[in-house]
């Protein structure tokens, strides 16, 4: 699943220094107060009675800090950390292979556990519950099944989908943890630090600026923050102010809310096209040419977040503030139209 090529992309994309940015500790780590406060707790207790963390399942969107969530807790818990993602595990054997090779305590991350196929599902549920694998050896009638203990090792998983998860792997998390997108204060922290670690001169309005238009997102913060600092040493001294900032972040099209080239075709579609919705999202897809997946999941949560959609049960439909946020003027009945399709749920 990815978008067209888009600056403010929250997904990752290799070019990113990203490991340089990442904090290394849950002290470091900016935001999710209340996410990193029983974090603690658990890891704590983990620690004090000496056995492996409960299981431990991260939701939210891209680039809040899933994965770098699950290199802390590992850190923390002094143990070792293997990675590895839903698609990328093709057979049953294959996770076999990594289950096999943990050690006692460790954590096993697996990214985008929406996407197993569900024959590797049926390994890891025995696993995640009894640290046990149940492996049919054979094919036909000579087959036979065999049962391997399992050292007792943290399952985290990370996934922008929780909707997609069968149920039965969703309950076997002990500890399932929502990420928000941040505020603008814990984007400006989190835009200073980066800017120390990148040893750049940002003045504290040019960190607000970039705060601002980073979609409420870390990855975009830390990506806008580069791409700032290479404006600002090519058109002046290196030092980041508002004006610099503004500059820069303009030219890369992202406008005073943080929205980019592609959240705006998609709101002006939705304004042009449909009078403003209900329109579904396959529509939607269809007219932007982008994946259904990448829209539910990259650009929708924010647009909802900020209030600019909503979903509604004919589809999906502009609030009068992305009206204004396009400079056009609403249809009058707005307000009614929106009372009367949710009173037909
Ligand atoms: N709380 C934070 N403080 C500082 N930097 C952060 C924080 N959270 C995330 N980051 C930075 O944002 C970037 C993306 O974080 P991360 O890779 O953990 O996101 P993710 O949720 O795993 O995304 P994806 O769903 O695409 O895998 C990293 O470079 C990381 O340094
Ligand atoms: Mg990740």
């Amino acid at each position: 699943m990815s978008l067209s090529p888009r600056l403010i992309a929250p997904e990752k994309r290799g070019e990113d220094a990203e490991q340089t940015l990442r904090p290394q500790t849950l002290d470091d780590f900016v935001g999710q107060a209340a996410a990193r406060a029983n974090l603690k707790v658990f890891i704590e207790a983990a620690k004090s009675r000496s056995e492996a963390l409960d299981h431990v399942l991260f939701v939210g969107p891209p680039g809040l800090g899933k994965t770098t969530l699950a290199q802390i807790m590992a850190r923390e818990l002094g143990v070792n950390f293997r990675s590895t993602s839903g698609p990328v595990i093709a057979k049953a054997g294959d996770l076999a292979a990594l289950l096999t090779n943990l050690e006692e305590g460790d954590v096993l991350f697996i990214d985008e556990i929406h996407r197993l196929s569900p024959a590797v599902e049926e390994i890891l549920y025995p696993a995640m519950e009894d640290f046990q694998l149940d492996l049919i050896i054979g094919e036909g009638p000579a087959a036979r099944s065999v049962k391997i203990d399992l050292a007792r090792f943290t399952l985290v998983a990370a996934t922008t989908r929780l909707g997609l998860l069968t149920n039965p792997l969703r309950d076997r998390f002990g500890i399932p943890v929502r990420l928000n997108f941040y505020t603008v204060e814990e984007l400006e922290q989190i835009v200073r630090r980066g800017a120390r670690i990148l040893q750049m001169p940002l003045g504290n309005d040019g960190a607000l600026e970039i705060a601002r238009r980073a979609r409420g997102t870390p990855r975009i913060a830390g990506r806008l923050l580069r791409r700032v600092r290479d404006f600002a040493s090519v058109a002046g001294d290196g030092h980041v102010d508002r004006k610099i900032a503004d500059e820069a972040l303009t030219r890369l099209e992202v406008d005073a809310l943080g929205l980019d080239a592609l959240d705006r075709r998609y709101l002006s579609m939705i304004a042009r096209n449909f009078g403003g919705g209900p329109v579904g999202i396959e529509t939607i897809a269809a007219g932007l040419s982008e994946p259904r997946d990448a829209i539910e999941d990259i650009i929708e949560p924010y647009l909802i977040q900020q209030g600019f959609i909503q979903r509604t049960p004919r589809g999906r439909m502009l609030t009068a503030n992305a009206w204004r946020h396009l400079g056009l003027d609403a249809p009058k009945d707005l307000a009614q139209q929106q009372i009367n399709l949710f009173q037909e749920e």
